[in-house]
């Protein structure tokens, strides 16, 4: 399997290569040439499978020769192993035709662990395998962070430095993060917000000198495996459901479009989708860019579903890549434009988007009360960035008839914020997490700037 840049500047990589680094070299983010493309019957075949074994039939095209297949398999295992639901990632009726993924069984709690367990792993295998070290940088909302440093502290290839805004995450997601005290864990707060974060990751991987040649590695979802694990999980619902004999729908809490894109990138490959809804809280970019063609940045608010608070949705681009038939000229153009100015689409990517997404977009009071409504219906405690995502499936979906899955992104545990103002007196962490508001914390407080963070990162590895 090849990998080509969005912007169509830079060079191809392989699955290893594209692995080991995050940003293309022009900015861009890199998608496989060519998808693969599963028949009816091998979608069939997947219905009933344990969900590893979904796993290693639907990731093997993307990592080719680059691993053995025994291995593979025994890293997916591995990082499956570490989630407290058999089914890793159950589904469970919400109504007539509704869904709801729970995504969030794995050791932090949200769906990043899904990818975030089995990249930490493929990074140790290789690295291992080259005898190389490397440095993580990733810009966290509250989720991708912990899911991180779990996947990865425990790998003697990795130095990990995560950004997270400051004051702008939950106490729950913060002392996932800070709480973890191992040699090679460094947590950074920016005075700024996650926008500026994710600038500064991106702007390392522009320019990478201050490394000194150590390999600089995403763990965000600008990297390819991310998307590649999360694909996995449409798969495995929908042919639970009934695919390919029938069609499905998806919702999707969505802010850096990585889940969601996953999703596109499932039904690229046969799995027949009806519809994907697009779910945002007041942070609406990706909903106007849809609904009314504007594609501009506002203010980034604080909500109630923090993890969401983003404006700049980096795989937003991928989809780009996609409705503009692969013109990665046109691609770099139109982002050129938003980064200075309101954008717009043109009117042929726009209209072959909305032939498949429809969005919704939910404020804070609007969140407070679908919690309140969804437990009363259905009896499921929803975390506000699934609140955004029962309220989006009920509101745009196309029709009745075709099953629609909700994605479960996190669990409420992590945002008492929200689960106490629509009335419930919170929900509990796991035992594991008990003492998590005890214990000790550990992290530095940096301005938003580039030269600050780079100058802490070369301070601080190893
Ligand atoms: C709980 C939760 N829900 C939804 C999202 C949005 O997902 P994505 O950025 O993949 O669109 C995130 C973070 O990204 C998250 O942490
Ligand atoms: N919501 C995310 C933001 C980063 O998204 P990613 O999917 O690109 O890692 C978070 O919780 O950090």
């Amino acid at each position: 399997m090849r990998y080509i840049s969005t912007r169509g500047a830079a060079p191809e990589l392989d699955f290893e290569d594209v692995l080991l680094t995050g940003l293309a070299s022009d900015g861009g983010l890199y998608v496989p040439k060519t998808l693969p493309r599963f028949s009816h019957d091998e979608l069939a075949d997947m219905a009933g499978k344990p969900y590893s074994e979904v796993a290693f039939r639907v990731m093997k095209p993307f990592v080719g020769d680059s691993i053995d297949d025994a291995t593979f398999r025994g890293l997916i295992e591995d990082s499956y192993a570490t989630f407290k639901h058999d089914a890793v990632v159950p589904s469970v009726q919400l109504g007539p035709n509704h869904y709801l993924l729970e995504l969030f069984h794995g050791p932090t709690l949200a769906f990043k662990d899904v990818a975030l367990q089995l990249l930490g792993r493929l990074l140790d295998h290789f690295l291992t395998r080259r005898n190389e070290k490397g440095v993580i940088m990733g810009a966290t909302s509250g989720d991708t962070g912990s899911a991180a440093i779990e996947g990865c502290r425990h790998s003697d290839h990795l130095d990990i430095f995560i950004l997270h805004p400051y004051q702008r995450v939950s106490e729950v997601q913060r002392r996932q993060m800070t709480t973890v005290l191992s040699d090679n864990v460094f947590n950074v707060a920016i005075e700024g917000n996650f926008d500026d974060a994710q600038a500064i990751v991106k702007g390392s991987f522009a320019d990478q000198q201050f490394l000194n040649g150590t390999r600089l590695i995403a763990v965000n979802s600008i990297n390819w495996a991310r998307i590649m694990a999360q694909i996995v999980y449409y798969v495995y619902a929908a042919v639970n459901l009934g695919a390919p004999h029938r069609e499905v729908s998806f919702t999707v809490p969505s802010a850096n479009f990585g889940n969601l894109y996953a999703g596109f990138t499932a039904s690229q490959m046969g799995l027949p989708v009806r519809q994907f809804v697009i779910a945002t809280n007041a942070n609406d970019i990706l909903h106007r860019t849809l609904a009314s063609n504007d594609f501009s940045k506002k203010e980034l608010l604080a909500t109630l579903a923090p993890s969401m608070d983003i404006v700049v949705s980096s795989n937003f681009e991928r989809l780009l890549f996609d409705a503009y038939d692969r013109d990665g000229d046109q691609v770099r153009a139109l982002l050129e434009q938003f980064q200075q100015e309101p954008a717009v689409l043109a009117e042929a990517p726009l209209a072959r988007l909305r032939a498949q997404f429809a969005s919704a977009s939910l404020s804070d009071d609007g969140i407070i009360e679908v919690i309140k409504d969804a437990f009363a219906r259905t009896g499921e405690l929803l975390d506000p960035h699934t609140a955004t995502g029962f309220y989006a499936a009920e509101k745009a979906r196309a029709d009745q008839t075709t099953p629609m899955i909700t994605l479960a992104t996190a669990h409420p545990a992590k945002f008492e914020d929200a689960i106490v103002k629509a009335g419930f007196d919170g929900a509990a962490l796991p035992p594991s997490m008990a003492d998590l508001l005890e214990r000790e914390e550990q992290y530095a407080v940096l301005p938003a700037e580039l030269s600050a963070v780079q100058a802490y990162v070369a301070e601080h590895r190893h």
